[in-house]
């Protein structure tokens, strides 16, 4: 059953959830002022059997790991209506963190390896990632989601918690796929970086450019077999947070409901977050990146909920334990990449987070 309270209510509610220790999820899909909570009514972990099933999805990077599942018929929901931004702090929370020497060498290294691969020509683009640790004074989950929620708008938010796994949340700006009870489908291409400094009107090097069309024509020849009706719409200059990146909207229809698994699986990981050709990149990022990704560049969201599916990709992200803050961030490698200017764009996807903490 699902409830519609105020938005103090809606926060007073899903606190005693919080305090209870049972697994949770509150979400706000881009551009839009519902936010839904769900929460189980034990603390057992589910893990997805098929696609078929309807619950809140959290899904790891690595495709042969297991999905964990809210499912729907083991939680109850309930759901407020944000009328505006939300009162919260300005003080921006002291925080140390481990940006140091070490950490940069280390991942321009990595960033050079990869580099080097794709110079022999048996890799195309590899998305190489790394974590931050950031220790702060105290965090508060909820306020920090709600300076999320009024900085993000047009980005996926969530806190997403679970006892036996922990607690993540994020404002990504990138969807995975979008299925109407119509079966109209929405994905897209999102690649390429830049820092925003007040204009949309940005020229795009080669590179980014170049990175971008990997993912828009990767999706395009995987959603081929169980779509028809395929348009696109771009690419062109969007904004995440303070930054920017190449967009291309993708639209089409699924040739059956049953298809959806397939869909989800041609799809993850694309090449915004793994790398061309797929198995080569994943086998690279595994070997080299020398931390686990877990969740981070999994996907997450609604499956079969009200007949409709809306998953996202698990960027911007960040894990919480206690008073720390690990930091999930990476970024596009091709031929043309600098492991200088890889790292600085790692650096300044990690302030969308250490704005909110
Ligand atoms: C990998 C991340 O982002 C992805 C990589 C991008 C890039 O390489 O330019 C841009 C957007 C996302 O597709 C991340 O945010 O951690």
């Amino acid at each position: 059953m699902s409830l519609s309270s105020n938005i103090d209510t809606f926060f007073e509610k899903i606190n005693d959830v919080y305090n209870t220790s049972v697994p949770f999820v509150v979400f706000r899909k881009p551009n839009d002022t519902k936010i839904t909570a769900l929460y189980q009514n034990s603390s057992a972990l589910y893990l997805l059997k098929s696609f078929e099933e309807s619950g809140f999805i959290f899904s790891p990077f690595n495709k042969n790991e297991s999905k964990i599942l809210l499912p729907s018929n083991n939680c109850n929901k309930f759901s407020a209506v944000i009328e505006k931004d939300f009162n919260v702090s300005k003080i921006v929370s002291e925080f140390k963190f481990d940006e140091n020497l070490e950490a940069k060498n280390q991942h321009m290294s990595i960033v050079q390896d990869a580099i080097d691969f794709i110079h022999t020509n048996q890799a195309k683009k590899i998305v190489l990632s790394r974590g931050e640790k950031v220790s702060c004074n105290e965090i508060e989950v909820f306020n920090v989601l709600k300076k999320m929620l009024n900085s993000y708008k047009n980005a996926f938010v969530y806190l997403w918690f679970h006892p036996k796994v922990g607690l993540w949340m994020g404002a990504t700006p990138e969807r995975l796929i979008s299925i109407d009870k119509q079966l109209n489908l929405k994905t897209m291409a999102l690649a390429g970086t830049q820092k925003f400094n007040g204009t949309l009107e940005v020229k795009w090097e080669e590179k980014e450019l170049l990175e971008q069309q990997y993912v828009t024509d990767y999706i395009l020849e995987n959603i081929k077999d169980n779509t028809y009706k395929i348009e696109t719409k771009g690419p062109y200059t969007t904004k995440a947070g303070s930054l920017l990146h190449l967009l291309t909207d993708i639209s089409a229809t699924l040739k059956a409901p049953n298809l959806l698994g397939n869909l989800i699986n041609a799809l993850h990981p694309t090449p915004a977050i793994c790398g061309i050709p797929q198995n080569i990149a994943t086998e690279f990022i595994l070997k080299n990146e020398n931390y686990n990704r877990a969740f981070y560049s999994g996907y997450l969201g609604e499956l079969n909920i009200n007949d409709a599916t809306n998953l996202f990709v698990n960027l911007r992200c960040m894990q919480i334990k206690e008073n720390k803050a690990n930091l999930y961030i990476g970024g596009g490698i091709t031929n043309k990449s600098i492991a200088e200017n890889e790292w600085d764009e790692t650096v300044a996807k990690a302030e969308i987070m250490k704005q909110v903490l």
